[in-house]
């Protein structure tokens, strides 16, 4: 995907004085952001000044270079996609669907033969005449996630889409967002680290309803510098090129076990795993499946009862997290080389988002 100049995508230029946000976001033609941020960032005000529910004290949403001020929201070709499915509970999910094309002016049989593909292409079309009430909450999310897409919105807000779902159905959902949202303006609120590595380009952290920090996706998850970044990446990713077994990057190869989906051998994939399931040693260990890597400590903080040492395994930074005993025993401090032992099983492989 190559994502097209802002001109063409979406401008979100707003201050909103009775919430104390006061944000300019921009998102290229055909890029996902993702929008992460604490309780009372501002995440939901600004998707509300986009799709029109929220109108800003000053400045204004621009799409596609058309300005959106006094736009209706259903005359913005913005779809909002929200936690929970919000589909009308008197028509069947074919009618749901076909309910944006036939409002864009589509005869009733046009509107429902694009409402067929679009829950074809999510997964339930055979579930067309049910009414949603006979819809589980994962397949209604995907009839509502087709509804979504069916209406061409210029513009797609995800307000955290998989948060309502049971944890067994957000991959399936996960995966489908993954299709639908390649080469779509997309804004996603999300408070799931994973959503942001395999659905966004980019990240765009809000804080006290400013920007604190904003850039490509691994960029901002693996080396955070806005204290809410650092608290929900936490996680270790190595990207690189999975094999079905191991990920290997120029500076590290780490074995894992591929999640659900799969990715491809021989495609581009990013292992994740926590610093709690990195062992630090000061010499190479051996045994069961794992991976081991050689380090250079760059920092030791204490974080509670734990203590998080971070390090450098060439490019790639990793963190560890280890008992204040270990550190004593290991004699960790910044400049120390150490062993770091990783489990397979411990290691999730996710197919990396193309780009
Ligand atoms: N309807 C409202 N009326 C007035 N103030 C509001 C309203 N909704 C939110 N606020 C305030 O606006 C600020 C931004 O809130 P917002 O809901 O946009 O944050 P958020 O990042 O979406 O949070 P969360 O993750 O909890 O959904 C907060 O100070 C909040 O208290």
């Amino acid at each position: 995907m190559t994502p097209r100049a802002v001109a063409d995508g979406l401008v979100c230029d707003i201050r909103v004085d009775s919430r104390d946000v006061e944000v300019r976001l921009e998102v290229a033609a055909g890029e996902t952001v993702a929008l992460l941020g604490p309780n009372g960032a501002g995440k939901s005000t600004v998707l509300g000044a986009v799709a029109g529910l929220v109108t800003p004290t000053a400045g204004g949403v621009t799409v596609a270079g058309r300005a959106l001020a006094g736009t209706p929201p259903h005359r913005r070709r913005v779809a909002l996609l929200a936690q929970e499915p919000l589909l009308f509970p008197h028509l069947s999910a074919l009618d749901n669907v076909a309910f944006g094309p036939r409002s864009g002016g589509a005869s009733r049989r046009d509107a429902r033969a694009v409402a067929r593909t679009w829950l074809d292409q999510v997964g339930v079309a055979e579930l067309a005449d049910r009414r949603p009430s006979q819809l589980s909450g994962g397949q209604a999310q995907r009839v509502a996630v087709a509804r979504a897409v069916a209406a061409e919105p210029e513009v797609l807000l995800l307000d955290e889409p998989m948060a309502a779902l049971d944890v067994d159905v957000a991959p399936a959902i996960r995966q489908v967002l993954r299709t639908v949202l390649a080469d779509r303006t997309v804004v996603i609120v999300t408070h799931d680290v994973l959503d942001a590595l395999l659905l966004a380009d980019r990240v765009v952290v809000l804080d006290g309803g400013r920007i604190v920090e904003q850039g490509p996706t691994r960029e901002v998850l693996s080396s955070p510098r806005s204290a809410f970044a650092a608290r929900i990446a936490g996680l270790n990713l190595v990207p690189g090129v999975w094999d079905g077994g191991a990920v290997t990057h120029p500076d590290a190869v780490v074995t894992g076990l591929a999640a659900d989906p799969a990715p491809v051998a021989g495609e581009d994939a990013v292992a994740v795993f926590s610093p709690s399931a990195v062992a630090v040693h000061r010499d190479a260990g051996s045994g069961s499946p794992r991976t081991s890597l050689v380090a250079l400590v760059t920092d030791v903080e204490p974080m509670g009862d734990r203590v998080r040492v971070r390090t450098r395994v060439g490019e790639i930074p990793i963190a560890a997290d280890v008992t204040p005993s270990a550190v004593a025993d290991l004699d960790l401090a910044p400049g120390a080389r150490v062993h770091l032992a990783v489990k397979a099983v411990e290691v999730a492989v996710h197919a990396a988002r193309r780009s």
